[in-house]
């Protein structure tokens, strides 16, 4: 596949210039590059979704112009969101026919077929599971076969681990290499640089929407990656230190919870939970996504009915206490899904800085709204969390989506909050981007800030966690120490738990699964290379 000399331009933006790319068939090729420097926006042009201003593609040697992802599809290439767009109550059979029942019908045919995929890639997909009954990485597999049954021979991938534990990272490179083996082709997106290094044949780097070069995996390392996507030496990583405190912040005691599913079963889906958050204290809660955390975080947030238990912030019962009011006393929250729960994407970026805080200076003034006051807080947000964006009056839907995350981060922390609930504060940034955000915690942290931790990037939550609880099923299964565990180890706590492996604390203090083994060095700061361990 031949991109040649594109070029897009937005409203005061140019994303991408003079952009050339050269995919080889049979390789894994990597696309790495800031936040904002147009990966998205190419990977949009290759699958039919934006048309180029200007510039050529090519594949197979013969020009193409797609309008939009269905003449992709046609040609071969196909996508696989960092989103995952499946029906949750629909069988894995029927979520990979829709849309595309003229293929083999949605009867045996299919069902064959999709046996075939899975096994000659090693997928280990079931045609009859139900989505809503599968893990994360499962339903992966099922989008990428999704795209392997509309007869992909490129797949394009945008950022494919950022949801998935180390082990799981480790399957879906196994299935990559599968592909490859079979003569497909992979583009991926990533902002995981030791990722890239051991998965990619050949490496693209973007800086301010144009290639800057490529670089051999075998003969780079994270740290001249990451400087040749950034265009200098990054800041050296500063090292652990304590500030936990023995001045409780958050105390969670005896949290039940229960939901209805659609079935009208009533499940519980957090079973007795307890901690205390002191101040100056991070408190990391490991697992894998869809164990409880949103409900935790809703709880915590007061969007949630309890079943029972007493939630006391700072000394007060919070208990029933009404969300705006906790968002008052001092609750920062960075949330899990940005686009719903974070922004206003058609709103300017001004009044999302407005967003949660409205009874807050500087956005208002006694009973007013003080614009100017936000307005000028919105310009020193974009400065010194470095929001790449022409100005403050685009809407929030036209920043790349690292920089939509770093607005959220900036607007949190502006109001000094007491604890702040932070659901995967890094996802989606790039390495320069994530350190600078974890030194914000750091030193807020250092004034006093207890943070709620939530992520399923485990080099962050080892590297920024004073505590750590592994979380399974609604209950806090698990604890481990930062200092000394691995990600690995980690890892197969959160899934050996699944297993039932794990005891309960209680029961047992260290559970043998997260045990510190070894001491080695805990810097993993992505600075230094951290992911590459
Ligand atoms: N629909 C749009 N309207 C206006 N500007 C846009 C639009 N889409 C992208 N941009 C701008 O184009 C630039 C490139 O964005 P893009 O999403 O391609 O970056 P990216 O490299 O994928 O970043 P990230 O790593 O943060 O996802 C950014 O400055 C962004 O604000």
């Amino acid at each position: 596949m031949e991109l040649r000399g594109i070029t897009k331009r937005f409203p005061g933006v140019v994303a991408n210039h003079d952009i050339d790319i050269t995919v080889r068939r049979g390789t894994v090729h990597a696309l790495v590059g800031e936040n904002g420097a147009g990966k998205s926006t190419l990977m949009k042009i290759l699958y039919g979704m934006q048309k180029p201003d200007e510039g050529t593609i090519a594949v197979d040697g013969e020009q193409v112009s797609f309008h939009n992802p269905g003449d992709a599809i046609a040609r071969g290439i196909g996508m696989v969101h960092q989103h995952f767009m499946l029906a949750d109550y629909l069988t894995v059979l029927e979520n990979v026919v829709l849309g595309s029942e003229k293929l083999h019908g949605i009867g045996d045919r299919a069902r064959a077929r999709i046996k075939e995929i899975s096994d000659s890639y090693g997928l280990g997909v079931r045609p009859d599971a139900m989505v809503e009954d599968l893990g994360v990485a499962d339903r992966q597999r099922v989008e990428i076969l999704k795209v392997l049954y509309r007869g992909a021979r490129t797949l394009i991938l945008d950022e494919p681990t950022a949801v998935l534990v180390p082990q799981e990272v480790d399957a879906l490179f196994d299935n990559l290499r599968e592909l490859k083996a079979e003569g497909l082709t992979v583009i991926f997106i990533s902002h995981k640089l030791g990722e890239v290094l051991s998965v990619a044949d050949e490496i693209t780097v973007i800086r301010r929407g144009t290639t800057v070069g490529t670089a051999d995996p075998k003969r780079t390392t994270t740290k001249q990656l990451a400087e040749l996507m950034v265009g200098s030496e990054l800041p050296s990583p500063e090292t652990r230190e304590s500030t936990v405190t023995d001045v409780p912040m958050l105390t969670v005691d005896g949290l039940r919870l229960s939901a209805t599913d659609p079935d009208g079963v009533v499940r519980s889906v957090l079973d007795g939970i307890g901690f205390t958050i002191h101040k100056g204290e991070v408190l990391g809660i490991a697992g894998v996504e869809g164990n409880g955390q949103s409900e935790l975080v809703d709880a915590i947030m007061g969007m949630r009915h309890l079943d029972a238990g007493v939630l006391t912030l700072d000394g007060d019962d919070i208990s029933r206490t009404p969300t705006r009011k906790r968002r008052e006393g001092g609750m920062g929250v960075i949330p899990e899904d940005r686009h719903r729960h974070g922004l206003l994407l058609e709103a300017p970026l001004w009044e999302n800085r407005i967003l949660g805080h409205v009874t807050e200076r500087p956005n208002s003034k006694g009973a007013f709204l003080d614009l100017k006051g936000a307005r000028a807080d919105t310009e020193r947000i974009v400065r010194e969390y470095d929001v790449r964006t022409p100005g403050i009056d685009v809407t929030a839907a036209s920043l790349s989506g690292g920089n939509q995350q770093k607005l959220i981060v900036g607007r949190e922390m502006s109001h000094a909050p007491k604890l702040l609930i932070a659901a995967h504060p890094t996802r989606g940034v790039d390495v320069g981007a994530q350190a600078q955000i974890w030194d914000q915690i750091r030193e807020a942290r250092r004034e006093g800030l207890a943070v709620l931790l939530i992520s399923a990037d485990l080099d962050e939550l080892i590297g920024l966690s004073d505590t750590l609880r592994v979380m399974y099923r609604g209950r806090l299964v698990a604890d481990a120490d930062p200092a000394t565990i691995t990600p690995e180890e980690l890892g197969s706590a959160m899934t050996g738990a699944a297993t039932g492996h794990l005891e309960a604390p209680d029961e047992s203090p260290a559970p043998k699964d997260t045990a510190p083994e070894s001491a080695e060095s805990t810097d993993t700061d992505p600075r230094n290379g951290g992911e590459d361990r």
